[in-house]
C-alpha cells in the first residue's frame, strides 16, 4: 500500500487528478484497447474532477478512448433526479470532457431485475479484461463503494441496505431530510474492486480519520470494507492532513519519508 499523506483536500484533488492523466498517457490507448476508469461520486472526489476537466481544457488528456464503470447507483431515484449518480457525473464530469456516451458504464438503479442488471455490469467490466484504474472514497464508517460494515470482502455487484449513518451522512445533499435518501443501492462488490489492476482511494475531512486508521493500521475486517485494500497488490491512498488524525505519528512520519525518496528517485 502506499500512502500519499498531504496538506490539504485541494492538493489530493490536484495529486489524484495528475495521476489519472499519467496513468491514461502512459496507457496510450485506442479505440480497440481502451483505457478502462471505475470512477465514484461523492464531495470528496469533486476537486479531482474539477483538475481532470482542467487539464484536458488545457490538452493535456484525451477521455476519447477511456472507458469508464461508475461504482454504485441509488435504487428508485429517477435518473434526472438532481442527486441520482447519473446527473453527479454527467453535471460533473461527462458533460465536460470528450468521452463519447458509449463508454460511459453506470449501474441501472431502476432496473426491472436487479440481479440481472448486477450481472449484466459484471459482464461488462470482464468484457474488457480488467478495470484499469479504480478511483474511489471512503464512507465515514470506512465504507468503500457501497460495502457497508459486514459486506463480504469477496462480494460482487449487488444490490445493499445503506446503513443509518450512511444515509444520515447523505442526507446533505437531500435537504438535510435522511427520509428522502434511498434506503438500497446497487453497488460493485469489494471483490470487483480488488480485481481493477490498481485502486486509488481519497481520504479527506476529519470526519474520515477512523476509516484512514481502519485502512492503514487495523486488521483486514469485514467491518471496515476499506481495510481490504491491504490485500491488494497495488493500492494507492491519497489523504489529507484532517484525515490522518487517527494515525499514529510514525506511520504518517514513515509514509511521508517513502514519498520523499520515491520522489529523489524519479
Ligand atoms: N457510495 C458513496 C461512496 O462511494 C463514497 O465514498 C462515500 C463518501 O462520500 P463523500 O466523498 O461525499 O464523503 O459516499 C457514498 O456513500
Amino acid at each position: 500500500m502506499r500512502l500519499i499523506p498531504l496538506s490539504n483536500a485541494a492538493d489530493v484533488g490536484l495529486w489524484s487528478a495528475r495521476h489519472i492523466v499519467n496513468r491514461i498517457n502512459a496507457f496510450k490507448p485506442t479505440a480497440e484497447r481502451p483505457f478502462v476508469l471505475g470512477l465514484p461520486t461523492g464531495g470528496t472526489p469533486l476537486q479531482t474532477y474539477k483538475r481532470l476537466i482542467e487539464l484536458h481544457k488545457a490538452g493535456e488528456v484525451s477521455f476519447k478512448n477511456v472507458v469508464t464503470f461508475n461504482m454504485d447507483e441509488y435504487i428508485g431515484l429517477p435518473e434526472e433526479h438532481p442527486e441520482s449518480y447519473h446527473s453527479f457525473m454527467y453535471n460533473n464530469f461527462f458533460n465536460h470532457v470528450d468521452i463519447p456516451r458509449e463508454n460511459i458504464n453506470l449501474l441501472n438503479g431502476n432496473a426491472p431485475d436487479v440481479d440481472t442488471e448486477c450481472r449484466r455490469y459484471e459482464e461488462k467490466i470482464k468484457s474488457y479484461g480488467k478495470i484499469n484504474l479504480f478511483m474511489g472514497g471512503v464512507g465515514n464508517d470506512g465504507h468503500i463503494a457501497f460495502n457497508e460494515p459486514a459486506s463480504s470482502l469477496a462480494s460482487r455487484t449487488r444490490i445493499k441496505t445503506l446503513t443509518e449513518e450512511t444515509r444520515i451522512a447523505n442526507s446533505r445533499f437531500f435537504d438535510g431530510d435522511m427520509t428522502k435518501v434511498p434506503k438500497y443501492a446497487l453497488t460493485v462488490g469489494v471483490g470487483t474492486l480488488l480485481d481493477a489492476e490498481e485502486v486509488m482511494i481519497l481520504v479527506t475531512g476529519h470526519a474520515k480519520a477512523q476509516s484512514l486508521q481502519a485502512a492503514v493500521e487495523g486488521s483486514v475486517n469485514h467491518m471496515w470494507t476499506i481495510s481490504a485494500l491491504q490485500l491488494h497488490p497495488k493500492s494507492v491512498i491519497v489523504c489529507d492532513e484532517p484525515s490522518t488524525m487517527e494515525l499514529k505519528v510514525k506511520t504518517v512520519k514513515y509514509f511521508r519519508e517513502l514519498e520523499a525518496e520515491n520522489m529523489k528517485n524519479l
